[in-house]
């Protein structure tokens, strides 16, 4: 089985992403994961451009990686420079990296018009700076920059930059589709012709994803005989990014039959790509192939019912290979497999003929017209069925809840008062509470009012309000839905209440919650 090296470049290119913004930790931190992953090179940064990629190599001398070669960055030497005295080839030297990639012009046009030099010049810059790297660390990766955009221009000078960075030593060649413009027919080609006239070469492929097809287009190029391929994680990268990671080592390894990353190790591909989603700060696409949440997430009746017989039916690959895991959904467009499934997963034995199903996924329905979704409160769902099928106990009756908002000329604010009157068994509760507006003016006299025989609800706290109108065109009779999500400090749980009235709807979506909390300590035997 033909091997492919992985070209991490998360912590430079990514870094070149709008928004993104890595501390020296952060990039610690990252470059920890990418090793225990198994990726082989790490592009950390470029040496002496700021002062925290300095200091990063500084710290990186002091680390030693289990599996992946710390790798530097920087550019050829300057036009009309000696490459000995040029101080930013003097910086990736002093990066202590045992790995130099220098990236140099390839395309013609650029070499003119951006670094305002000659043909010729350039291709010294790319000799000399390889050579004299060489001479002093162990591998040295020749970016050619714009190499497709230079081929299509003018092949004979985009080779003959090739030939110069090999003749100065390169360890390897890597065709760069700088700008994302090319499309997998394309990359393919020229990935070949290069391997022609160059069959000796150790070829790599970094691609962006200006044309959505930076995946396809490394996929084409390995087709074609490159063996290192650059990404990063999540694609993350200057503009639209960079070739995709997540995407590109298990399409190699599992639908290519490439070696590429212990197989075992695949499996915490979906955690390194939540952990760098969380450590860039920038939220994760649910719909990302492989790693995403609804990635395996099946939500029409017709799929959840194939699923449920053999997952190959609308699954690609197996979910655990890459470990993330499959999810059904409940919403208009289930049918009984769907909730057959939840109610599987909830711990509660159904026939599939069951009239009490058919029943249930008609409640659904009907409460989805209304407003309802419980796609986004998995906890309100639960308590459905579980009432559906008398599992709930009865915590507390409510008598009634009243919710006074008032302002006085010499009040800053409105302010919330709430009265709720509820029983729990025959005892009579009658409480009353402030809050910061209507809904907190509520939570907090219901809590009043059941922490007293029920201590552990002390522990919730509700971390996320949502309000939307469900049917806009009625206008001030419109319906709302309320969403909340709440928090033991051990689990998250949403719930939803829809109704015309906020404080109805805001009072189920609450109550639901609360009593999720009970049903879940209840049955883990803490209450
Ligand atoms: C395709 C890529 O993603 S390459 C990586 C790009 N990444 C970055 O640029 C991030 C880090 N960059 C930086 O911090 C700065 O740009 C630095 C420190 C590298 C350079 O800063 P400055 O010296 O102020 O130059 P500036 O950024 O304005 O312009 C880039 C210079 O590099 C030159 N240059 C561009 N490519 C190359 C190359 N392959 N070889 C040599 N010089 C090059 C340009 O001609 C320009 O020089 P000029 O101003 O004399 O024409
Ligand atoms: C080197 C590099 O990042 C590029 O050509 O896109």
């Amino acid at each position: 089985m033909d091997k492919v090296l992985i070209y991490d470049t998360t912590l430079r290119d990514g870094s070149q992403a709008e928004g993104i913004n890595f501390s020296v930790e952060d990039k610690l931190r990252i470059l920890e994961k990418l090793d225990e992953f198994g990726v082989h090179y790490a592009e950390c940064g470029w040496p002496g451009a700021n002062p925290k990629d300095t200091i990063l190599f500084e710290r990186l001398k002091k680390i030693k990686t289990q599996n992946l070669k710390v790798v530097a960055f920087g550019s050829t030497r300057k036009a009309g420079k000696k490459v000995h005295q040029d101080q930013q080839i003097e910086n990736l030297l002093r990066s202590g990296a045992r790995v130099i990639t220098v990236f140099g012009k390839s395309w013609d046009f650029h070499v003119i018009q951006a670094m305002g030099t000659s043909l010729e010049e350039n291709l010294d810059m790319v000799y000399e700076t390889v050579r004299y790297l060489k001479e002093h660390v162990e591998e040295v990766i020749f970016d050619a920059e714009h190499f497709f955009d230079g081929y299509k221009n003018n092949p004979e000078y985009a080779l003959s930059v090739l030939r110069s960075a090999l003749e100065g030593g390169a360890d390897w060649i890597v065709l760069c589709d700088t700008n994302g413009g090319c499309l997998p027919n394309e990359v393919y080609e020229i990935t070949k012709a290069v391997k022609e006239s160059f069959p000796q070469a150790r070829i790599g492929i970094h691609a962006h994803n200006d044309s959505d097809t930076a995946v396809a287009n490394s996929l084409m190029a390995v087709l074609a005989g490159a063996r290192q391929v650059h990404g990063t994680i999540n694609g993350i990268g200057e503009r639209t990014g960079n070739a995709n990671l997540c995407s590109i080592i298990p399409n190699l390894q599992l639908k290519l039959g490439f070696e590429v990353i212990p197989p075992e190790n695949l499996k915490k591909l979906t955690e390194l790509a939540h952990f760098v989603s969380e450590v860039s700060n920038i939220p994760l696409p649910k719909n990302m192939p492989y790693v995403g949440e609804s990635a395996f997430t099946h939500k029409a009746g017709v799929h959840a019912s194939a699923v449920m017989k053999r997952s190959e039916t609308y699954e690609h690959v197996d979910p655990s290979l890459v470990g993330n895991r499959r999810k059904v959904t409940v919403s208009d467009l289930s049918g009984r497999s769907n909730i057959l499934y939840k109610l599987k997963e909830m711990g509660i034995q159904v026939d599939e003929r069951s009239p009490e199903l058919v029943k249930l996924v008609e409640k659904i329905k009907e409460l989805e017209k209304e407003g309802y979704h419980f796609e986004a409160a998995e906890a309100s769902f639960e308590l459905l069925c579980k009432r559906h099928f008398g599992l709930v106990k009865n915590y507390f009756d409510l008598d009634a809840y009243r919710v006074l908002i008032a302002r006085r000329s010499t009040d800053v604010s409105p302010v919330s008062e709430a009265t709720v009157r509820l029983y729990v068994g025959d005892i009579k509760q009658h409480t009353a509470a402030l809050g910061n507006g209507p809904v907190s003016a509520l939570d907090r006299s219901l809590r009043k009012a059941l922490e007293e025989f029920y201590p552990n609800l002390r522990d919730v706290q509700l971390i996320d309000y949502k309000v939307r109108i469900v049917n806009e065109s009625e206008g001030t009779s419109a319906k709302v839905r309320v969403l909340i999500e709440s928090t033991d400090g051990r689990r998250k749980w949403g719930t939803v209440g829809v109704s015309e009235n906020i404080i109805e709807a805001s009072w189920i979506a609450l109550t639901d919650s609360l009593i999720y909390k009970l049903l879940k300590d209840e049955e883990e035997g803490i209450i």
